[in-house]
């Protein structure tokens, strides 16, 4: 993982101070990249201990296309708790984009004054409300998941094997617009094998505390997608946007700068083969050698 660590680096050595939306402040650069060799070894950080229940959990959460967070609070997950609701919803996050793309729920086709700017609060579930001059637009659901599997399965050679999370018509409603916003998935063929890359495009990356998940959680999703298909797991590639460093966690990621990268040596082994993504559980991943410096917290900017 020593890209993760020179990315690191160059945030703290060139990235510019800035304020953001959760008031803590940051330091940032724009743009970044990383590529990840799934054939050599599954991409875990070894400068610290990751949670790797969590991410695993909130993978097969989103594939399920579920949105609320009992799922996870039910398997002991805590990383969303604070951006839901008091019945546990997050709105038409993740999941619901990518199983289930729509307006749904929106304030949708605009009739008059909406009062939007006034402050007024719209309720998405108010299907139809004339007064307030708004309606629902008909809507078609398209399960994006679904469908690049099958695109894959037809067309693998296709550029256009994408999945979008990021729907203007809903991001309202969302209680985080998603920043692990757009991926791609791309075929090459070798010696009679397919092999199966992907490549995020992630606006906005908490490089110490999302980042290391996000990396996990997309290499995972290429491997089931892999299974799905009998091709080989390729290469993640990582593409960042907003690449940040907030100010309380200086001092960690300094403290992660410092520890010796171990050997990549994890491996993902998939026991049950399944034909659809939202058809694996947890039992069916098995990781073995994942070696790693004790774990460092930091606190979450909300
Ligand atoms: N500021 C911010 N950063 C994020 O990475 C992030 C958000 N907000 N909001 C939505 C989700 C939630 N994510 C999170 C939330 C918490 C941890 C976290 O605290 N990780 C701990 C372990 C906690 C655990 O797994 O129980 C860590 O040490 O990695 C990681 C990702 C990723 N996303
Ligand atoms: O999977 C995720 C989810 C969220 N983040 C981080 C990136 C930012 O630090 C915040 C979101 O704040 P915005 O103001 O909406 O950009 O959450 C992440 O790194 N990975």
């Amino acid at each position: 993982m020593y890209q993760y660590l020179e990315l690191m680096q160059q945030v703290l050595d060139k990235g510019s101070f800035r304020k953001d939306r959760t008031g803590v402040g940051t330091r940032a650069l724009f743009g970044g990249q990383m590529r990840f060799d799934l054939k050599e070894s599954f991409p875990l950080l070894t400068t610290k201990k990751l949670h790797l229940k969590s991410i695993i959990h909130e993978l097969i959460w989103f594939l399920k296309g579920d949105t609320n967070i009992k799922y996870l609070q039910e398997n002991g997950v805590t990383i969303w708790d604070e951006w839901a609701d008091k019945d546990g919803n997050l709105g038409p996050v993740y999941g619901k984009q990518w199983r289930g793309f729509s307006a749904e729920g929106t304030y949708a086709t605009i009739l008059g004054n909406t009062g939007y700017e006034d402050g007024l609060v719209i309720n998405p579930d108010d299907h139809d409300n004339k007064e307030l001059g708004f309606k629902n637009l008909e809507t078609t659901s398209i399960d994006q998941i679904g469908k690049v599997l099958w695109y894959l399965k037809k067309f693998p050679f296709s550029r256009r094997h994408i999945v979008c999370a990021w729907n203007p018509l809903v991001i309202d409603q969302m209680a985080l617009p998603p920043c692990h916003c757009l991926f791609q998935f791309f075929v090459r063929e070798e010696n009679g094998k397919k092999y199966l890359s992907c490549q995020l495009y992630q606006r906005s990356c908490d490089f110490f505390l999302g980042v290391p998940f996000n990396i996990a959680s997309y290499s995972l999703l290429t491997y089931i997608f892999a299974d799905c298909l009998g091709y080989v797991p390729d290469e993640f590639v990582w593409t960042g946007g907003d690449v940040h460093l907030y100010d309380n966690h200086i001092e960690q990621a300094k403290l992660q700068l410092s520890r010796h990268p171990l050997p990549p040596s994890a491996q993902l082994y998939i026991r049950n083969h399944h034909e659809f993504p939202w058809e694996y559980k947890f039992d069916d991943f098995e990781i073995t050698g994942y070696e790693s410096h004790p774990a460092i917290k930091a606190p979450i900017a909300v």
